[in-house]
């Protein structure tokens, strides 16, 4: 069992005891008159004549949607499969899959009355096989799972070292010591290689920075994935990772009963083993640390897991559970929007060449930016940001009512109604980005011209209100420095094998290929 470092009171300036009390903290749900009134405000924007509900509603049969998907073959690009189904029944059907119906609603205005009916504790989804593996195994929920009063309380802990511009720029040395490696780290793949200046699997490596990135964020702790060889450890982190995502969409197929007599089940479960038990090794090494400072009484440095584990907020098991689910958001999303975006800027050398300019008037020479640099890269920020549209890495998200009454496109739907936002198929709506297949990172740049303004719901990579994302400016710091001081080192260009690698969905939006590109060197 993992036991807190036995400080002392006096040098940490808290209470030894793990506070109770926490747990009954923050607010109660939304009062009856207030839901009431939400309810009738929604009603009245879209008019309401007469109560259409849930079995108004048309869309695929069950059959149907196996047909779409396994012989139509659009299992693996759901995002798709999203686009068309819009076509053929507008921006609000319902799909069955079993006894479970699902409301998908595809435009910005029915994405946005969605996420703007929700309350002060959003539902994603119920997660139950999440869920059911730490209840089996006596594991805490994180944000991503935990749900009401308690996620609240979860949030408003983890919050504000991730999302508050002052501890976030804290980070930038960090992430810059890990992007410095990566870029040593390329050169070194391009020096081992046989091929010259091309580097292969450029997703797989991007995964070990992100990897890496995060780890030396959240645990303050190097992992050595830029090492010329990847520790083991670190490898079977990454194969569990892909498998869990790949097994988890299967096992939610099945009743729960069936659950524990599924060989896919036995596997989610031990994929789970693998990921807590490397964050608790890491969550286990940083306790030892401390106690080391504290036994010979030297000062307690740290960020993110340091300042968890002095600040008595959460018990170790509770920090355990949320810093799995942290890492675990925190690699793959990352690393393929990067992997993206790399793959546009060398198939465009205007655009690299537009940024390549930006980032060496803001940074000449050996500079390396800080984050107040980067707020002076507006292009370099509209670049990530149409790579999020082109691509959005969470192609689809859920919500889960949790009042009756609610209305969305003129339809009233009852409490535990579990909404499908397509946001892929509004990212491709040319009513709101013209041109919609081209990338064009001017859309995001403010006075370019009098092009229509977009709707604020037309492309939420990063989610919307309370229950959004909360790596994300994080995320955007690690994407910012890597991609401004990647092309300070080098010109990017396609694979001369001119491969085109399309999106396919494992539940995030991913690269159906390995994406190659060449690495030019800059000063040659
Ligand atoms: C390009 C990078 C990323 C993208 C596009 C992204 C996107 C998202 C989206 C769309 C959601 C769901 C929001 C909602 O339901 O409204 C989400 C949730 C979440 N993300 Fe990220 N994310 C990224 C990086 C990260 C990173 C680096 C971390 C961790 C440090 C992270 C941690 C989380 C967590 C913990 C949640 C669940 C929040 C909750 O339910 O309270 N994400 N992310």
């Amino acid at each position: 069992m993992l036991r807190r470092p036995l400080l002392t009171a006096a040098k940490r300036g808290t209470s030894l005891l793990p506070r109770e009390d926490m747990k009954k903290a923050a607010g109660r749900a939304p009062s009856l008159l207030l839901g009431l009134l939400r309810r009738h405000q929604t009603s009245a924007t879209v008019g309401v004549d007469k109560q259409k509900t849930l079995d108004d509603l048309g869309g695929p049969s069950f059959l149907t949607t196996l047909n779409w998907l396994f012989v139509k073959g659009y299992f693996k690009t759901t995002q798709q499969l999203q686009i068309e189904h819009k076509k053929i029944y507008g921006p609000i059907w319902k799909s069955k899959y079993g006894p479970l119906v699902v409301v998908n609603v595809a435009s910005a205005d029915l994405i946005e009355q969605v996420l703007r009916q929700e309350g002060r504790y959003p539902v994603r989804s119920n997660m139950p096989h999440w869920r059911s593996y730490r209840e089996l195994k006596n594991k805490s929920h994180g944000p991503l799972t935990e749900m009401g009063v308690k996620w609240q309380r979860i949030r408003s802990i983890l919050n504000p070292r991730m999302l508050k511009p002052v501890h976030v720029s804290s980070y930038t040395n960090t992430i810059n010591d890990v992007v410095t490696d990566f870029i040593e780290r390329i050169s070194w793949l391009r020096a081992s290689g046989d091929q010259g200046i091309m580097v292969n699997d450029l997703t797989g490596e991007l995964y070990k920075f992100a990897f890496e990135g995060i780890c030396s964020v959240l645990f303050e702790a190097r992992m050595g994935c830029m090492n010329e060889v990847v520790p083991e450890e670190t490898q079977k982190f990454i194969f569990s990772v892909g498998e869990m995502f790949r097994l988890s969409p299967i096992v939610v197929l099945f009743p729960k009963v069936l659950w524990p007599y599924l060989p896919a089940w036995k596997q989610f479960v031990a994929t789970w083993d693998h990921l807590f038990s490397v964050a608790e090794d890491l969550v286990k090494k940083k306790m030892e640390e401390i106690q080391q400072h504290v036994d010979t009484d030297r000062e307690v440095e740290g960020a993110y897991l340091t300042h968890l584990l002095l600040s008595d907020q959460m018990t170790v098991t509770e920090i355990l559970g949320s810093m799995t689910e942290l890492l675990l958001a925190g690699v793959d999303t990352t690393s393929n929007t990067i992997a993206w975006a790399l793959y546009h800027l060398a198939k465009e050398p205007e655009i690299q060449t537009k940024l390549y300019r930006e980032v060496i008037e803001v940074c000449p020479g050996d500079k390396v930016p800080t984050s107040s640099d980067i707020n002076q890269m507006p292009y370099l920020k509209a670049v990530i940001r149409e790579t999020l549209r082109l691509y959005p890495v969470v192609p689809s998200n859920a919500r889960v009512t949790v009042d009756d009454g609610v209305v969305v496109g003129g339809y009233v739907f009852q409490k535990q109604t579990l909404f499908h936002l397509c946001h892929y198929a509004v990212c491709y709506d040319e009513s709101i980005f013209p041109d919609p297949h081209t990338f064009l990172p001017q859309r995001w740049l403010r006075g370019m011209d009098d092009r229509i303004k977009q709707h604020p719901f037309g492309s939420v990579p990063f989610g919307f209100g309370v229950r959004a994302c909360l790596g994300r400016r994080v995320a955007e710091l690690e994407m910012y420095l890597l991609l401004s001081r990647l092309l300070k080192s080098y010109e990017v260009r396609p694979d001369p094998a001119g491969t085109e690698v399309k999106p396919i969905t494992r539940t995030l939006l991913c690269p159906a290929e390995p994406i190659n590109l060449q690495f030019l060197d800059r000063k040659a």
